[in-house]
């Protein structure tokens, strides 16, 4: 008998043959256990303590984990800052869907107008 689990979705004992088993966080992710009103962009979720243990996990979790997680996650950081303090954006397409399959991605590639602030901020 396999029993769901609030991180993987569905894990099974040993003696229980499964040809496949695909997890995908997205679906973890949109879980309104762990994150109520999971549409909504919400910054504060991750205050303070933050989302529980094996909840949020965009590079996965234990021992298989992402080893380029601190370094993406700073080239990121890095990234963003320089495009905000340095440029303002707007959406070329206001209603583009964003599909599933299974990593979201917008349908239209995201298109954006940049332009320069005035002053450039360093
Ligand atoms: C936004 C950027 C990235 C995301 C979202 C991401 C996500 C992930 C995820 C979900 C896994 C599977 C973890 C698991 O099985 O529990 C993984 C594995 C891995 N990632 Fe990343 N990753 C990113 C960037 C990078 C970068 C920059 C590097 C290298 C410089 C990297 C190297 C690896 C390697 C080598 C593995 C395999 C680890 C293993 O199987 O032991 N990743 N990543």
């Amino acid at each position: 008998m396999c029993t769901k689990q609030p991180w993987f979705g569905l894990v099974c004992p040993r003696n229980v043959q499964l040809d496949e088993l695909h997890w995908i966080a997205h679906i973890t992710h949109k879980n309104p256990q762990h994150f109520p009103n999971p549409e909504k962009f919400d910054p504060t979720r991750f205050e303070g303590n933050g989302p529980a243990p094996y909840t949020f996990v965009p590079f996965g979790a234990g021992p298989r984990m992402c080893p380029g997680n601190e370094y993406a996650r700073l080239a990121i950081l890095v990234f963003m800052h320089n495009v905000v303090t340095n440029f303002g954006w707007e959406k070329l397409l206001h209603n583009e869907k964003i599909v599933s399959d299974p990593i979201p991605r917008p349908t239209q590639g995201l298109p954006i107008r940049l332009y320069r602030h005035h002053k450039i901020i360093t």
